[in-house]
């Protein structure tokens, strides 16, 4: 940190001293050679006998940050002054249920928007079939660019759409952000349900009301059906200083990893098969976790319908000295099992609000798949 500090004279003062980029100039191939180098497999390969996901999203996070560093590049600085953290994963769509742990996989990339300080990096994974890179999956995360000591936000070079399809990429990545806006200030943390969605929660009240008691206190589970307190687990990580980034934080990817295989877990036992991630999104990044960090993890089933499993991973730190917690990620993620799962119910006004919250993740997953 002592060395990084000398990097702060050469940040730019304002956004218009960069020179622009272009998508081509940040565009990065890289190849995961599981095919070709067969001791690299142990890392990747999960019981199945096909690729774990943390793992790939390991190398996402690795990889967007790496292409922020490349749109960002000046040629006549030796070492970079900024610190370029992931602040959300906004979308990850499988194409493939499976990936093949003995084929060769390759990770493409560019920074497909920029904002003042932010960056959208858009990036897909393809693997290697008779010859042929055939999708994988399709990622769009935010990168947000700080200064030496990640203390203050820090200008990033302008992005200069090339042509009719860049621009269209590129008015794509505003109207994210827009839409990022609208979702969160229809956050039922800060808004009550629509009328439709009071209705749905009336509903599952009065199906799990005992006819035979005519009570609101005693509920009855209605057949095919598990309460939501007993769709959830619990995990708990020390944060190793092996599982830090460059800025001696714990690294984006690790806590990902870790969410996504307690959500996976979390959906195996609701659903009593093997589930499939379909879908990732909007993992916000709300603050850093320190090396050392007590990271306290709770998987949720939120919502089901037919075979698809909606989870939601809740991760806070918690400090032994003051006994505060502190959240620092949410996780969305959308699995498909392979025989129809229960129905989650909620008993409470709070487990109403996250099947409620799990339904809207649900429903916008399945406009885009
Ligand atoms: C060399 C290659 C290999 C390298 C591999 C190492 C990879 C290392 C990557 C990591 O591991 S990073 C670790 C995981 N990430 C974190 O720990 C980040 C934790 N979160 C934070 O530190 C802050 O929440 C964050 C810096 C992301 C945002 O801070 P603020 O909320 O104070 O942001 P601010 O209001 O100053 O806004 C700054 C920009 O961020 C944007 N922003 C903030 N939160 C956002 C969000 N949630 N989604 C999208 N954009 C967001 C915001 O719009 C704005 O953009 P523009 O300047 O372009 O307008």
């Amino acid at each position: 940190m002592q060395e990084r500090k000398a990097l702060h004279t050469l940040l730019a003062k304002r956004q218009e001293d960069l020179p622009p980029r272009r998508m081509k100039d940040s565009y990065l191939e890289v190849i995961l050679p599981l095919g070709s180098q067969p001791q690299i497999r142990e890392k990747y390969l999960n019981v199945y006998n096909s690729v774990r996901f943390g793992r790939i999203l390991e190398d996402l996070d690795s990889l967007g940050v790496l292409i922020c560093y490349t749109h960002t590049k000046q040629e006549a600085q030796p070492r970079s002054p900024l610190s370029i953290v992931t602040a959300l994963v906004d979308k990850i769509n499988l194409r493939k249920k499976v990936v093949h742990p003995d084929c060769d996989i390759k990770f493409t990339g560019n920074v497909s928007w920029v904002g003042k300080t932010s960056m959208e990096v858009k990036m897909h994974m393809l693997q290697l079939h008779d010859g042929d890179y055939c999708p994988v999956l399709d990622a769009t995360f935010v990168m947000v660019a700080r200064d030496p000591e990640n203390k203050r936000p820090a200008f990033v070079n302008p992005l200069i759409p090339e042509s009719p399809e860049e621009e269209e990429i590129f008015k794509q990545g505003e109207m994210n952000k827009l839409k990022r806006i609208d979702f969160s200030t229809a956050s039922l943390l800060k808004m009550a349900p629509t009328a439709e969605e009071r209705n749905i929660v009336h509903d599952i009240f009065l199906n799990t009301l005992d006819t035979r008691t005519v009570s609101f206190r005693s509920r009855v589970l209605p057949p095919n059906s598990v309460w939501m307190e007993d769709a959830k687990l619990k995990g708990l990580q020390i944060c190793h200083p092996q599982e830090r980034n460059i800025f001696n934080r714990i690294f984006g990817g690790f806590l990902m990893r870790k969410a996504f295989e307690l959500g996976w877990a979390t959906a195996c036992s609701c659903g009593g098969s093997r589930p499939f991630i379909v879908s990732v999104d909007d993992i916000m990044f709300q603050r850093p976790v320190e090396v050392g960090s007590l990271l306290l993890l709770s998987g949720q089933v939120c919502y089901t319908e037919k075979n698809y499993i909606q989870v939601r991973v809740h991760s806070e730190v918690y400090d032994a000295d003051t006994r505060e917690h502190h959240t620092t990620n949410i996780f969305h993620f959308t699995f498909i099992s392979e025989n129809e799962v229960p129905r989650v119910v909620p008993k409470t006004y709070g487990e109403s609000m996250l099947y409620l919250d799990g339904k809207r993740h649900f429903a916008a997953t399945m406009k885009e798949i």
